[in-house]
């Protein structure tokens, strides 16, 4: 089963990742820069000042590549990812349009998509807290309000996608976080044996 842990930057992915890596046997990837290959794209990524269009086709490449090398191989076990193509069309359709991220990313990934999305919202203030906490790559520069209607985007995408999704608030602590994540997941597994 493949799941993904998404939100705007700062919401917390990471820290929970961190924590369910102690909690369930599972390949735990991310985007961008999980493979070699990606680590390079990465970099140019969130510190080089290119064409929108060029960053697109770099994210899908990445993505492309993630798929290929761990998604694909292990698609009947658990795998968890920071990030996916729920962020790469949150991302992207500020600035191109919807349906044709669809396609260019099924066209990346052969349409394997996670299964389902565990969302981390987060509030304005602890946005603006997070982010000073900081140093801001490129795209989290693009400011608060972008960053804003990215996390409604990644609602509307799961939606319009049809991918089922847990709504959580970033906002609140850790291991409340963690332990509501874990319930999910445990339950997904419970179902699909
Ligand atoms: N529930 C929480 N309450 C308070 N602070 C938190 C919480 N979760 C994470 N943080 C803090 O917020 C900051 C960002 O967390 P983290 O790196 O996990 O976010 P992220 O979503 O992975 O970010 P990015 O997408 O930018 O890599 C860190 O300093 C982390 O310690
Ligand atoms: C996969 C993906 C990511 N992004 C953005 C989101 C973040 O601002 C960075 C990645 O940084 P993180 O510390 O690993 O969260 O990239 C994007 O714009 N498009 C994408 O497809």
């Amino acid at each position: 089963m493949y799941i993904a842990i998404e939100g705007i930057d700062t919401a917390g992915k990471s820290t929970q990742i961190e924590l369910l890596k102690k909690e369930f046997n599972a390949i735990f990837i991310k985007e961008p820069g999980f493979t070699s290959f990606g680590k390079k794209i990465r970099e140019i990524l969130l510190n080089e000042d290119i064409s929108k269009k060029a960053e697109l086709f770099l994210f899908l490449a990445d993505r492309s590549e993630t798929i290929e090398e761990v998604v694909k191989p292990n698609i009947n076990k658990l795998i968890i990812s920071d990030r996916s193509v729920i962020s790469g069309i949150a991302y992207a359709m500020e600035f191109f349009d919807f349906d044709m991220l669809v396609n260019l990313n099924k066209f990346a990934t052969d349409s394997i998509f996670p299964e389902f999305v565990i969302i981390l919202k987060l509030e304005k203030e602890d946005l603006i807290y997070r982010l000073s906490q900081k140093e801001k790559d490129s795209i989290e520069k693009r400011g608060i309000e972008y960053l804003l209607k990215i996390q409604d985007n990644i609602i509307a995408t799961c939606n319009r996608l049809e991918i089922p999704y847990l709504l959580l608030e970033a906002s609140k602590n850790i291991e409340e976080i963690n332990f509501r994540i874990k319930k999910a997941i445990s339950g997904l597994i419970k179902r699909d044996n």
